[in-house]
């Protein structure tokens, strides 16, 4: 096991690379499976599990796939016979691997996915993509753990989606690639991640129409070919960075970052006392000496991320007074603030809004991840206390951030990734098991 231990204070000071977005690319991976000819070429494919994840799915479904990480690029073949099975050993490992149904189904028809369980920031049930399958014809089954989808052939209908979700807007409009016809889908996800596959899937030779806006068309074809992508910039990565900056009263330089992406993340900085540039070369970050408190709630693109949610929250208990947050899309997700309140923050949880009391003084103190974005949520916490904070359970912070510690030291902080002697490790497994 591996910890993160970090000496707070430093100000963070330089400017960063941000990786391609793990949140774009694992559909993109997944709508490769409907490259029946031409090989599929990825660039700006970050270095993350979840990318490994991917690649084994769709290994194990027979595809091939070349991961060059010296240049950040993969390349599939999918024109072999595949499966169109995905066990449970495989979806268990990451739920993103439900969105390898919508491409299996169009493909053949048929396509039987371990059912994904919930997660540590909520249950996260599948009924739209399910609802959204049915729509264009298919007959779902659920049994013994899996979801199987058969149809003879999809046909285009016009869906409504209850939520905007992210997953079952990229599972049908996969999935619709291929049907007979016109679908039309209402009251999509916009995230810029949607726009990056919708872009893929044309140059795939589909013909989607509407990514980035609350309706998607899709005009059905009968084949799809490998296309060139280069995958769009992690928006969640840059947005960590951001408010690394405004944290520490430092002055970053989020290189190439796309403000338009960021747009709820920037107007929450500035309302707390940063400086948000927009420069040729990217974002620049300048934090205050003093941050004024804020309220923010999470809500679909284009609205508050929450994906940025836990590190906004240590900005808020930084804040000189009381704060409130307000997590709309995901209905666990303040795990971390327990975590928090260990190394000296102060809150009221009060159902899905929690009051935050600043400014903390944050102290050093041993806290585990319970989450991607958790992780992210306690390193930064790490860089203002007083003190050494170490944070384990560092697998969650690799299905998202490639080098962290790294970006983060040659920013300035004190910080360093060191494994854990086994005898250390059984104390801190018994001590986080609950
Ligand atoms: C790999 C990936 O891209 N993950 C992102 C994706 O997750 P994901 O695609 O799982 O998120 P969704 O947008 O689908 O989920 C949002 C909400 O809708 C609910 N829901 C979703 C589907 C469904 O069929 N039924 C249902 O009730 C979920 O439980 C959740 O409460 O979008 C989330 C919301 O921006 C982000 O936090 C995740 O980082
Ligand atoms: C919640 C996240 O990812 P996932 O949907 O893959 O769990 C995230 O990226 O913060």
């Amino acid at each position: 096991m591996e910890k993160i231990i970090v000496h707070g204070g430093n100000r963070l000071q330089g400017s960063v690379h941000i990786e391609g977005a793990k949140n774009a690319v694992l559909p993109i991976l997944a709508a490769s499976i409907l490259a029946e000819r031409d090989e599929m070429v990825l660039t700006n494919v970050p270095i993350l599990s979840d990318v490994y994840t991917m690649n084994n799915v769709l290994k194990f479904l027979n595809l091939d796939v070349d991961f060059d990480e010296a240049r950040n690029t993969v390349r599939l073949n999918a024109a072999k016979k595949l499966s169109t099975q995905a066990p449970f050993e495989y979806v268990s490992k990451m739920r993103a691997s439900i969105v390898v149904m919508g491409p299996l189904l169009a493909r053949y028809g048929h396509a039987r996915v371990a059912m994904p369980g919930g997660c540590a920031i909520g249950s996260r049930p599948v009924d739209l993509h399910l609802k959204g399958f049915e729509a264009l014809g298919a007959t779902i089954n659920q049994q013994d753990g899996y979801i199987e989808a058969k149809a003879d052939q999809l046909v285009g209908t016009k869906i409504y989606l209850d939520f905007p979700s992210v997953g079952a807007t990229q599972n049908i409009m996969i999935a619709a690639t291929m049907a007979k016809g016109t679908t039309v889908i209402e009251n999509v996800a916009r995230e810029p991640e949607i726009v990056d596959l919708a872009n893929v899937l044309n140059k795939m030779g589909a013909k989607v129409r509407g990514a980035g806006t609350e309706t998607i068309r899709i005009d059905g074809v009968t084949a799809l070919h490998g296309t060139t992508h280069h995958v769009v910039q992690d928006r969640i990565e840059a947005g960590t960075f951001m408010v690394a900056a405004a944290l520490t009263q430092g002055d970053i330089l989020v290189q190439d970052a796309i403000s338009e992406h960021n747009k709820p993340l920037i107007s929450k900085l500035e309302e707390m006392g940063a400086k948000v540039i927009d420069e040729d070369a990217g974002v620049r970050v300048i934090g205050p000496k003093v941050l004024t408190p804020t309220n923010v709630k999470t809500m679909p693109h284009p609205g508050f991320p929450t994906d940025m949610q836990p590190q906004m929250s240590v900005l808020q208990l930084a804040a000189n007074g009381t704060s409130t947050l307000t997590e709309t899309v995901f209905e666990n997700r303040f795990m971390h603030l327990e975590e928090l309140r260990r190394m000296n923050a102060n809150f009221k949880i009060e159902g899905r809004t929690v009051v935050l009391y600043g400014p903390t003084s944050f102290n050093g103190a041993e806290v585990a991840a319970t989450d991607l974005r958790a992780a992210a949520a306690l390193v930064l916490a790490g860089l203002v206390a007083n003190g050494y904070t170490q944070v384990t359970n560092l697998k969650y912070l690799d299905r998202g951030y490639y080098d962290f510690h790294k970006k983060l030291a040659a920013l300035g902080a004190e910080i360093e990734r060191v494994s854990v002697p086994a005898q250390e490790e059984i104390v801190l497994k018994t001590a986080t098991k609950d």
